[in-house]
């Protein structure tokens, strides 16, 4: 028996019913265990001001930690860079489409007529630098709570359009109101998008850890996931810093884009640089030192500073 710890929300209940059919495929017995986490329940303050350490996640890893649970289910992209001291992950799944898009009711939203005003709901301050970058004529709202909450508001009037992961979308069913799809290569995606995580404290046995990487890890994915979270934790950073990183295998080749924007948009850093996927790691270490060395440390300096005030 596998117990899964998981937050409530439904895209949390999605990706933890998907990782559980795909372990019970595997042979093994699954039990759900979810609870709502501190990050579900504070909705008036954006993730960075909370302060974003661990908090949708360091409930669900006092759980592995006492034994109630055996794995917790994650987005991979809401998983900080570096895990608290007794916990890592184990596993990760084939990706989905890693883009971000815009969702809305009003089909005749049109993000290229430059002369149209348009308000777009988004609390990710790396779709807020990218889109202050590309496209300074939209006004940007902010837009926090799950992706029904956040529907609604945009119902009620906040804003024409939310800009969203295509993954969290499509899982969801609003995959017929997206509206557009932003390129990878322009707003390139934040590190783990679209990939869902297990997460488990060290002292898990090592037969059920054999076990569910078996039914649950891509091995794509892992290669991909490891060179960019590498990049991330070289920055120090998790999803409150205007961060990006995207890998790609091809063969036994990597790919990874990576960078960092400043708040405002003003000044992106990023770069392209290619590896072993046999040592995705040194790929993603590389592009964050890169990063650090033309003009991040400075920028990451900046952005720290501009968000204690
Ligand atoms: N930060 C919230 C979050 N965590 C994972 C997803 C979407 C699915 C994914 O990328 O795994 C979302 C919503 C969004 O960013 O639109």
């Amino acid at each position: 028996m596998i117990t899964i710890g998981t937050r409530k929300s439904k895209l949390a209940m999605w990706q933890t019913e998907t990782v559980a059919s795909m372990l019970e495929q595997g042979g093994l017995r699954t039990r759900i265990n979810s609870m709502e986490t501190i990050g579900d329940k504070i909705l008036d303050r954006s993730i960075a001001k909370i302060g974003s350490k661990g908090v949708f996640t360091a409930e669900l890893e006092e759980q592995l930690q006492s034994g109630l649970t055996d794995i917790a289910v994650h987005s991979a992209k809401d998983m900080q860079s570096q895990l608290p001291d007794g916990f890592t992950l184990i596993a990760y799944t084939k990706r989905e489409k890693v883009n971000d898009i815009l969702l809305s009711d009003d089909s005749s939203v049109d993000i290229d007529a430059k002369d149209k005003p348009l308000i777009i709901g988004t609390s990710s301050v790396r779709r807020r630098a990218f889109l202050r970058h590309y496209y300074p004529h939209v006004q940007l709202v902010e837009m926090r709570g799950n992706l029904q909450t956040r529907i609604r508001k945009m119902q009620e009037g906040a804003c024409d359009a939310l800009m969203l992961a295509y993954a969290g979308v499509v899982r969801m069913g609003y995959g017929d109101m997206i509206v557009h799809e932003f390129g990878v290569d322009q707003f390139v995606p934040p590190v783990g998008q679209g990939c869902i995580a297990v997460e488990c404290a060290v002292t898990l046995a090592p037969e059920k850890v054999e076990k569910i990487r078996a039914s649950v890890n891509d091995l794509q994915s892992e290669a991909c996931l490891l060179a960019e979270r590498a990049f991330l934790k070289k920055l120090e950073g998790g999803c409150s810093i205007p961060a990006f990183g995207h890998a790609t295998l091809d063969g036994d080749e990597l790919t990874l884009t990576a960078g960092l924007a400043s708040l405002d948009g003003a000044t992106i850093v990023r770069t392209t640089r290619k590896g072993s996927a046999r040592d995705p790691e040194k790929l993603g270490i590389a592009v964050g030192e890169y990063i650090l060395a033309n003009n991040g440390r400075k920028m990451l300096a900046e952005i720290k500073n501009l968000q204690k005030s």
